[in-house]
């Protein structure tokens, strides 16, 4: 059974948070009575996220945001920060430490936009189902969300499968999920030629593309982005970029987007978290984030950027 939880509307934005996350923090390794309070940007000698004591590190501490409905909020933070431990934490990949995210999706059975559910609370089968159904992924290494083994549509006919199985709707046609998967495939500008061809024959924009498509197969009311053009050309970037704004044009998902690219976040976020050390330092609308950030660590962060 899932905990409910009413949560007052923020008046303010309309609809409340598809997501809300309260002091999340996640330790890896043992926590001593002085780990979180000794470690963080503020620590002695310019800051640490690993506790002097233990040497666990501390990836998140008392992270708290809110996600609204077709909001785009981007994370911001060096390397080590903590941005992917939060999505993994959210993707339900690691347990948290401790602290709760309240997922709140009107289309989910028995769920209205007065109730939200603990994601941190859900078993096996529901954790399973709201990864096949409701929250998508793109992951910076596409090894890790698609199969190698299979063609490109084959990874989006899964992902299609797992939805329908989720739903009970039972089995859809074969051709009518290989006409989903062109249509996706076409959405997201592979060519769909190669639908029958392994990922592993296409170039690292494309399974990127790919990856994309398989997240948007089941359509969800969230997205996470992890790096996503990390690693790639700079017109190859910008095509994905643009990719993104006009799927979220259409489709209106609330995305959180991690990312070391104040380029990307310029680009896409309409507000901006920064973290440093498994803490957030500084969060607000983008624009003043990054024209007139107030945290010396953001100052560092935007200036290196110029
Ligand atoms: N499984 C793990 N075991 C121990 N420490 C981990 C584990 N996963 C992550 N960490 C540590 O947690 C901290 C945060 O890592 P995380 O990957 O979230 O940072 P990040 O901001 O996403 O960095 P990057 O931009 O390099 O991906 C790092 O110090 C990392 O070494």
């Amino acid at each position: 059974m899932i905990r409910s939880i009413p949560v007052p509307t923020d008046v303010e934005q309309g609809l409340p948070p598809v997501l809300e996350v309260d002091g999340l923090t996640k330790v890896y390794g043992p926590i001593g009575p002085r780990t979180l309070e000794h470690t963080g940007p503020d620590a002695p000698g310019g800051g640490t996220n690993i506790c002097p004591d233990t040497g666990s590190v501390v990836a998140l501490n008392n992270v708290s945001l809110k996600l609204y409905p077709g909001q785009i909020l981007a994370v911001i933070g060096e390397s080590g920060s903590g941005k992917s431990t939060l999505l993994k934490t959210l993707y339900l990949d690691e347990p948290p430490t401790d602290g709760s995210a309240l997922f709140r999706d009107p289309g989910l059975p028995g769920n209205t936009w007065d109730q939200a559910h603990d994601l941190f609370l859900y078993n096996p089968a529901q954790a399973r189902r709201l990864r096949d159904r409701h929250i998508g992924i793109v992951r910076q290494n596409p090894k890790l969300e698609l199969n190698f083994n299979i063609s490109a549509g084959g990874n989006i006919a899964e992902r299609v499968l797992a939805a329908n199985a989720a739903e009970l709707q039972g089995h859809p046609h074969y051709g009518d999920i290989r006409q989903r998967a062109l249509e996706l495939l076409s959405e997201t500008q592979v060519p769909t030629a190669r639908i029958d061809e392994r990922p592993g024959n296409f170039s690292g924009g494309m399974q990127q593309r790919v990856q994309i498509a398989k997240a948007l197969a089941i359509q969800p009311p969230v997205l996470l982005l992890d790096e996503i053009t990390t690693g790639l050309d700079l017109s190859v970037q910008a095509r994905i970029i643009d990719l993104i704004l006009d799927l979220h044009d259409r489709l209106q998902p609330a995305i959180l987007l991690v990312t070391h690219d104040i380029s990307v976040v310029r680009t896409l976020a309409s507000q901006t978290i920064v973290m440093r050390y498994g803490q957030i330092v500084e969060q607000g609308l983008t624009d003043q984030v990054l024209e007139d950030p107030q945290h010396p660590y953001t100052q560092e962060l935007v200036n290196a950027a110029l």
